[in-house]
């Protein structure tokens, strides 16, 4: 369905899988709001459907939010300008929770009993729903649709005397995924979940302590890197103070392993791992577990790249540039509907030809989600004149939603939840399809393989194995199932 202008897309309609959410903090820094600007630039690929900075001066709080892209929104000096202050934070978001509209863009910020309160959040509220729900029955009035907003309101009606008692009690409150940045009058709190299923760093620059999902953003904007916020961690700096807090009874971390896989940046450092060193690794397993005889080894661009030349260097075929990715497309996860998604393929992706002829080639990506990126490169190939194609993925089957901050599409529309791995290569038309194990995927972290009993990573999307309670999932199951036992009945 095209529109007389092939670039005017539709509106978004939520069921592809998405990335994340990006945040950056800085603290004790003259004109804080522009070095959140390129923290927060450096973040994009985390989130491109808003951004927003808050800023605090000493006196008042300052916040700009639009949708769109961080570059397009603070490259006026105007802008930068009007975020006055030594203390500031940013995000860049996709929504997992709430619609994509300018009032579920962070920071999101309300005026407390102790003063003005601006939050960023990377990850996902579980139970956002239950307790919205309870919230707004004893009177609470939000005024987003997002989950992070519930945690305001938990600060606001806490019964503890103290801001940081009241967030703590808050924090205890919400299960799911959560990295915060957190600003208050008295200073910025930066958190992680307990199971640490989203990143969240440290760093210096001079006097100031920045914050920030990826170590990629500190990295430019020159800041060194401290260390990673522990899981069920709070950090709160007072102006040159800072302080370490540990509300939680200590449990196993769990962090998200699809970092590694697809949403950090490879040249970010994640839990001591360099992200693209990990990827060639697994891109190495892979050709351990699925070797093919071929003449060509070709990642399917941009995050296919790594892992393509770990199996390169591991089986000894030639890697070579076959599918060139134009600069001006963003990733395709983010396309907003089918019919876009394939033009977007298109667009992004073209036949390097001249390479292609008469070639068996080995395609390797990241990850399938729904199959279009593969359907599509697969066929690119074979009119190209590969004589071969097959295709090789760098992380286990995709079977289940994730409810800890990516917005996967519902099961029902994962290839892998719907077809065996038979069926998916007939699907895709390749001659071959592999994906690599999820021991594989372990050893690439330097593990033996994964422990059953004890994974030392969130998996969920290939395993199922969700690390907390998933109580609004549960809900809507049981409302389903209770909806389902009424027609029986009826
Ligand atoms: O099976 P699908 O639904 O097509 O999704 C999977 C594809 O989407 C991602 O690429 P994307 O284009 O989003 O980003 P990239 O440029 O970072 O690879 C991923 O790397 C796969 O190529
Ligand atoms: N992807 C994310 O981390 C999203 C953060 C938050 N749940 C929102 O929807 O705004
Ligand atoms: S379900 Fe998958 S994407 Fe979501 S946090 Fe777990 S490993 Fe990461
Ligand atoms: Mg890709």
């Amino acid at each position: 369905m095209l529109t007389t202008n092939p670039f005017d897309l539709p509106d978004a309609n939520g069921d592809k899988l998405r990335e994340e959410c990006g945040i950056f903090g800085a603290s004790g820094s003259e004109g804080a709001a522009a070095l959140v600007a390129l923290g927060l630039h450096a973040l994009q690929h985390r989130g491109q459907e808003a951004a927003g900075i808050t800023s605090f001066d000493g006196a008042e709080f300052h916040t700009h939010r639009a949708m769109g892209h961080v570059a397009g929104n603070f490259d006026s000096p105007a802008i930068i300008g009007q975020l006055r202050g030594n203390v500031a934070c940013g995000h860049v978001r996709y929504s997992t929770t709430g619609e994509t509209a300018l009032r579920n863009v962070q920071p999101l910020y309300a005026d407390l009993a102790s003063g003005g309160f601006a939050i960023a959040h990377n990850g996902n509220i579980s139970n956002a729903m239950r307790l919205r729900r309870d919230l707004v029955r004893r009177g609470s009035i939000f005024q987003s649709t997002s989950d992070t907003e519930t945690i305001i309101h938990l600060v606001a009606t806490s019964n503890y005397r103290t801001f940081v008692d009241k967030f703590i009690d808050a924090l205890k409150r919400v299960e799911g995924a959560y990295s915060l940045i957190v600003m208050t009058p008295e200073g910025m709190i930066a958190c992680r979940d307990p199971l640490g299923i989203r990143p969240l760093v440290m760093g210096k620059l001079d006097d100031a302590i920045i914050f920030a999902s990826e170590t990629v953003a500190l990295d430019v904007v020159g800041a060194t890197f401290v260390r990673s916020i522990d899981p069920g961690e709070l950090v709160i700096v007072k102006g040159s103070e800072v302080s370490s807090h540990r509300p939680f009874a200590p449990t196993e971390p769990r962090p998200c392993i699809f970092e590694y896989v697809y949403f950090s940046r490879p040249d970010s450092i994640s839990e001591d791992r360099s992200v693209y060193t990990v990827r060639k690794e697994i891109g190495a397993q892979l050709a351990i577990e699925s070797p093919v005889d071929a003449d060509l080894v070709i990642p399917v661009p941009d995050s296919g790249t790594p892992a393509a030349i770990g199996y390169a260097q591991q089986s000894g075929i030639p890697f070579e540039l076959g599918i060139i990715r134009s600069h001006y497309v963003g990733r395709t996860f983010i396309q907003p509907n089918n019919e876009v998604r394939h033009l977007g393929v298109k667009l992004k992706h073209n036949a390097n030809r001249a390479l292609i002829k008469g070639k068996r080639v080995v395609l390797i990506d990241d990850s399938i989600v729904r199959g279009t990126t593969s359907l599509k490169i697969v066929q690119m190939m074979r009119d190209a004149g590969a004589a071969e194609v097959h295709m090789r993925i760098a992380s286990p089957p995709t079977r289940h939603s994730c409810f800890y901050g990516v917005d996967t599409p519902e099961r029902g529309k994962l290839l892998a939840a719907n077809m065996n791995i038979d069926e998916m290569n007939s699907y895709i038309q390749a001659d071959s399809l592999a994906f690599v194990s999820i021991d594989g995927l372990y050893k690439a972290l330097g593990e033996a393989n994964r422990s059953d009993t004890r994974p030392s990573h969130c998996d969920a999307c290939f395993t199922g194995d969700y690390p907390t309670m998933l109580t609004d999932h549960d809900d809507v199951a049981s409302v389903d199932q209770f909806a389902l036992l009424a027609e029986r009945v009826s």
